[in-house]
C-alpha cells in the first residue's frame, strides 16, 4: 500500500484501489489514464464482474479530490467522488431496472460480451432505475503507473483481494501474468 499524499490530477492517474462500501460491496478501480477505467466487482450485487478500457470523464475538483463519472454499455452509470488522502469516497451507481433483475447476465468480462449488454439493454426495462448511493472506505492503494494492462486482467476470485493487500499479486514493476 503506497502512502502518497495525492495532491495534483497526475498523483490520481495510474492509481490502484480497493474500497468496501458502507452497504458492503467491494469494489477494484484502476485509472488507468485521463480518459480511462478498469475495474473489478468482488462483492454486491454483481459480484464477479470485470471490465476493462471503459471510457471515463476524470477530473480534479480541489487538490486531492477527485471526480470521475461514465455510462455504460448496460446503460448503468456511475459518479465516484475520491477524497483517498482521508482513505474514503462516495460513489453513486445508478442501475437500469433491467441489472436489478437480471444481475447475472452483466457478471462477465463485459468487453468480450457488448452485444449482449446492447441487446439486453433494449429487451428488458430500463425504469425505474435503482440508485445505489454510498460511502466507501479505501483499504488497498497501490501505484501501478498509467495505461498498466496487468492492473486488472482476470476474473475476481474469492480471496484476490487480501492477496493484493498482501503484496502476493503483482511483482515490482506491478505486472502480472495474463491468466484469462
Ligand atoms: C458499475 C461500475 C462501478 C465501478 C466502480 C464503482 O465504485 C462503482 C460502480
Amino acid at each position: 500500500m503506497t502512502e502518497k499524499t495525492f495532491k495534483t490530477l497526475d498523483d490520481f492517474l495510474g492509481t490502484h484501489f480497493i474500497y468496501t462500501y458502507d452497504n458492503g460491496w467491494e469494489y477494484e478501480w484502476y485509472a488507468k489514464n485521463d480518459h480511462t477505467v478498469d475495474y473489478r466487482i468482488h462483492g454486491g450485487m454483481v459480484a464477479g464482474r470485470w471490465v476493462t478500457d471503459q471510457e471515463a470523464h476524470i477530473v480534479m475538483l480541489v487538490p486531492g479530490i477527485y471526480k470521475v463519472a461514465w455510462t455504460e454499455p448496460t446503460g448503468t452509470d456511475v459518479a465516484l467522488d475520491f477524497v483517498p488522502n482521508d482513505k474514503k469516497l462516495n460513489g453513486t451507481i445508478f442501475f437500469p431496472k433491467w441489472v436489478e433483475d437480471h444481475p447475472e447476465i452483466t457478471v462477465t468480462y463485459q468487453n468480450d460480451h457488448i452485444d449482449l449488454m446492447e441487446a439486453s439493454r433494449e429487451k428488458y426495462d430500463t425504469y425505474p432505475k435503482l440508485v445505489v448511493p454510498e460511502f466507501a472506505k479505501i483499504t488497498y492503494i497501490g501505484d501501478a503507473g498509467q495505461n498498466n494492462d496487468d492492473v486488472i486482467n482476470q476474473a475476481p476470485y474469492a480471496g484476490m483481494t487480501d492477496d493484493i493487500r498482501a503484496g502476493k499479486f503483482y511483482d515490482a514493476n506491478y505486472r502480472h501474468p495474463n491468466q484469462k
